[in-house]
């Protein structure tokens, strides 16, 4: 589970999250959703330290992390990681050398052990037949589920992604939001997901939190955030020019 309480920050005078606080149940397929600049990166980047927290805490399985150093954050890392928005592959590895590389670093195995490791994380994303591809070789949707692969190396508990879906053509985004939904129902994996694809949302969603000017707007299911009587929650979701959001 993870657990966010009374989450602020802000980068010099600019106040981004004020008071933040939602949990995500274990397993849950989990969207934080919101408008450009609302800080929903910000958000999931505390996490895995890359960012902390000016006031609140954050929980992770019963564990207090937003104070922990560099040494601390390692089994955190371990048990959660980070899709980023633009491919962090190499390019001059091919596909299963960029998923064994993490395996070779953290888990000590031999090359071939941890090719042969890669390429069942490569089967879990539908892309084992493209393990010897070199990234540019591939398209958008396909580098963006070799790097999911590699963030499922180390076997993580939660997997955080950042904007999986944006820049994707429709079928390949909706192939990634369809990995995302297995990865949940078939490992077990609890995912969080930053975005704004209303279509992946509406699709792949367990529940929902929006946030708005800092704090929580809605926390709830697809049913709740369709049934809501909130004015700014209905404009963000139907995506409507005119209503009372400040963007
Ligand atoms: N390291 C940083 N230093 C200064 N400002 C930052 C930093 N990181 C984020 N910000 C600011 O915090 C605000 C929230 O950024 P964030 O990337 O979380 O937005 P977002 O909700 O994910 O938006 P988007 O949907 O556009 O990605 C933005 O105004 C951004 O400029």
């Amino acid at each position: 589970m993870i657990e966010f309480k009374n989450i602020a920050k802000s980068f010099g005078p600019k106040k981004v999250l004020d008071d933040v606080t939602f949990s995500v149940k274990r397993g849950e397929v989990f969207f934080i959703i919101g408008a450009s600049g609302v800080g929903k990166s910000v958000l999931i980047k505390h996490l895995v330290g890359l960012l902390y927290p000016d006031g609140g805490e954050i929980w992770l399985d019963g564990q207090e992390i937003s104070q922990l150093d560099e040494k601390g954050m390692y089994p955190v890392r371990k048990k959660c990681a980070m899709v980023f928005q633009h491919s962090t592959l190499f390019d001059s590895m091919t596909c299963a050398e960029n998923v064994a590389l993490p395996l070779r670093k953290h888990k000590g195995l031999s090359v071939r052990e941890a090719l042969e490791e890669a390429q069942r994380r490569l089967e879990i994303v539908h892309m084992a037949e493209f393990g010897a591809r070199y990234p540019s070789e591939l398209g958008d949707g396909m580098r963006k589920r070799v790097a999911i692969a590699r963030a499922l190396t180390l076997d993580p508990e939660f997997v955080l992604f950042d904007e999986p879906t944006t820049s994707l053509d429709p079928v390949s985004a909706r192939r990634v939001d369809k990995l995302i939904r297995e990865l949940s129902d078939k490992l077990g994996v609890t995912c969080v997901v930053v975005s704004h694809d209303l279509v992946s949302i509406f699709t792949i969603a367990d529940r929902i939190v929006m946030l708005y000017k800092g704090r929580v707007r809605l926390l709830g299911t697809r049913d709740d955030f369709k049934g809501a009587n909130d004015e700014v929650v209905q404009q963000f979701i139907n995506g409507r020019a005119q209503g009372p959001m400040d963007l």
